[in-house]
């Protein structure tokens, strides 16, 4: 679990100018009781009352270097000179040693906490996204980036400078007379105490908030994901009850606990602060008419007194909006502290500065290979398969038989439990991943599309690809009929806000980007699976192209798309059941003639 140190870790960087910024705001928050002190002394030097000896001193040294008389005006001249340098001279330096690097920091480390981020969602495990949904990841970056930016500035701008005031206070109130000093002391402590343990009981409710408003985001985000089901379904009203439910609960707990809470909470600070300050008076007034302390002691003692109960309002208030950040900053952390996967690939930027690459022939050997998501309950079993260079093998198999993740395996993104695959040669857990992948291209059955033009989504895997070798790509994967048809080309805007690409589209333009990488090994996941019979028509043909070009795997559901391959794997149940060619397959009397047959009679497989 996260803790407040994880918090203060992202600030360890800026150390020594945050220590030098909280002291010169903390020295400025002390300078500035030099006021109501002055003022007092001021007072006595009207009342002709004696001023403090330290002061007297200062004074009478200040008339000896400038040859002046030390009279009443020389001495109201070194008061009003000090409020003047405190006021004045103060505001301006304050300004520039404290406040600007109060936020500075703040900025800085909000930038690199959301590099960090980056960093973290490129490096998290596939299986993270499987289980957590875009709207819950974004919520909780971006709410835990915000709360972070804002509450350094309060914490070392105010709350910490503004105790250090309240030190100060103690320690005026100490010369002037010990006795209110300690009896201000004990209350103020009293006070914070008091209103720190309310703060903890309230930080569990908002820990308790922050989950449920992250549900409820979550469920809007995924609202918003399948609005197209949402509405094919006309289930709006069920989804508006859901999500009234959990406002409610939200509600519940945010007004009746927390808001209630707070509430509470200040009733008891506010009248207890009051109580005490009228103490304070009581005593003051007391010593005052005892003679205990002088007139201007007296309008001291009582302006900073009830200076540092006024500050200990905002310091609650700073307590408190902390209090109501901390969960989420935490569960920030939380998400910052999830191990990186097996599959992370480096996050080097300069692709020039990757130190390996490979190329290989494209021969790969699954050997004695069994997986499983859960360990108890293998998906992939023994599985021992050789596949030449530049051959092209088809997986087939019924749903769930474990294709798509025979490939994920491939790619890395999962460690087998037993068993290897060796590609060349060489197993593929000994090679660098990132280099690795890049030597693979896959097309999926859904292609993303970034938002930019279509070069940029062309080029998304090879930025540095020229303009004949895109044009070459897109004419192999048959998608420049498309591009050449609209008036910007290749520099039409696709993705949000931009243009909207059929199914057939995105896959041609899938195809043309992987194969821009120049991939050893290219993979087709189900990529025609979703089109008519136009569509995938063209993008067999486009395939036809490519096969024997490099070694290709393709996952089909369809067998009209795999009829060329020179090698049909057919899995069931996590295991190769049968091997062979198209032709070979249909001369046995196995699972492959048996699903070819239903699909040729147009029934369902
Ligand atoms: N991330 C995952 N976590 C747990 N189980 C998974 C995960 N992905 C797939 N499975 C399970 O693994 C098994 C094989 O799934 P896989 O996607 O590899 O099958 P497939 O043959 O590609 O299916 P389809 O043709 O429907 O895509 C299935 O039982 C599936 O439920």
């Amino acid at each position: 679990m996260a803790s407040i140190r994880d918090i203060l870790g992202y600030y360890r960087k800026y150390w020594a100018i945050a220590c030098f910024s909280i002291a010169a705001a903390s020295i400025f928050e002390i300078i500035d009781l030099a006021v109501p002190y002055a003022i007092g002394q001021i007072l006595n030097v009207l009342s002709n009352q004696p001023l403090d000896k330290a002061l007297q001193n200062a004074i009478a040294f200040a008339a000896d270097i400038t040859n002046l008389p030390a009279n009443q005006f020389f001495s109201l001249s070194v008061l009003m000179g000090l409020i003047f340098l405190v006021t004045v001279v103060r505001a301006p330096v304050q300004t520039w040693t404290s406040w600007w690097f109060h936020w500075d920091i703040a900025l800085r480390s909000r930038r690199d906490q959301a590099q960090k981020t980056l960093e973290k969602i490129l490096t998290l495990p596939l299986e993270f996204y499987e289980e957590n949904n875009p709207g819950r990841i974004a919520g909780r970056v971006a709410k835990g980036l915000e709360n972070h930016t804002w509450t350094y500035p309060e914490i070392a701008g105010q709350f910490i400078p503004k105790l250090f005031r309240v030190l100060g206070i103690f320690g005026i109130i100490w010369l002037i007379e010990w006795r209110i000093a300690l009896i201000f002391l004990v209350s103020f402590l009293f006070i914070l105490s008091f209103s720190l343990r309310g703060l903890k009981h309230l930080m569990q409710q908002e820990r308790q908030l922050d989950k449920y408003m992250e549900n409820t985001q979550s469920r809007t985000s995924e609202i918003v994901t399948n609005i197209k089901t949402v509405k094919a379904f006309a289930t709006e009203g069920i989804e508006i009850k859901r999500q009234r439910q959990r406002l409610n609960r939200e509600f519940k707990v945010v007004d009746y606990r927390i808001h209630l809470g707070y509430i509470k909470l200040a009733t008891w600070q506010k009248t207890i602060i009051q109580f005490c300050v009228l103490m304070v008076l009581g005593l003051t007034l007391n010593a005052a008419l005892k003679g205990q302390i002088s007139l201007g002691h007296f309008v001291t003692t009582l302006t900073i007194s009830s200076m540092a109960y006024a500050e200990l309002e905002p310091i609650a208030n700073i307590a408190e909006i902390f209090a109501r950040r901390y969960a989420s900053m935490l569960r920030f952390h939380e998400f910052m502290q999830h191990p990186s996967g097996a599959d992370a690939g480096d996050l080097v930027i300069d692709s020039s500065a990757i130190a390996t690459s490979y190329q290989f022939t494209g021969k790969i050997e699954f050997s004695h290979l069994t997986f499983g998501y859960d360990t108890s309950r293998p998906v992939l079993q023994n599985i021992n398969l050789l596949i030449e260079p530049y051959q092209t093998v088809a997986l087939v198999g019924r749903s769930g038989s474990g294709k798509s993740t025979l490939v994920k395996l491939l790619f890395r993104y999962f460690e087998p439990t037993q068993g290897s695959i060796l590609m060349d040669g060489q197993d593929i857990r000994t090679l660098d991943v990132s280099s690795y992948r890049r030597r693979l291209a896959i097309v999926h059955q859904e292609v993303d599309i970034f938002n930019g033009t279509l070069l940029d989504n062309l080029t998304y895997g090879n930025p540095k690809a020229t303009f004949e070798q895109v044009q070459e790509a897109c004419r192999i994967a048959r998608v420049d009929e498309v591009i050449e048809h609209l008036p910007q080309g290749y520099y039409t805007v696709v993705g949000e806000r931009g243009m909207r690409l059929s199914g057939g589209q995105r896959q041609r333009l899938g195809i043309a980007r992987a194969l821009l990488v120049e991939p050893d090994v290219l993979i087709f996941d189900e990529a025609t699976s979703s089109l008519d019979y136009e569509s995938e028509r063209s993008i067999q043909l486009a395939m036809r192209s490519i096969l024997g070009t490099r070694t290709t795997i393709i996952i089909a559901h369809r067998l009209s798309t795999v009829r060329e391959a020179d090698k049909i794997v057919v899995l069931d149940q996590g295991q190769i059941v049968e091997v062979g060619s198209h032709a070979e397959l249909l001369r046995s009397e196995g699972i492959y003639r048996r699903l070819h047959s239903l699909q040729e009679t147009g029934e369902l497989m």
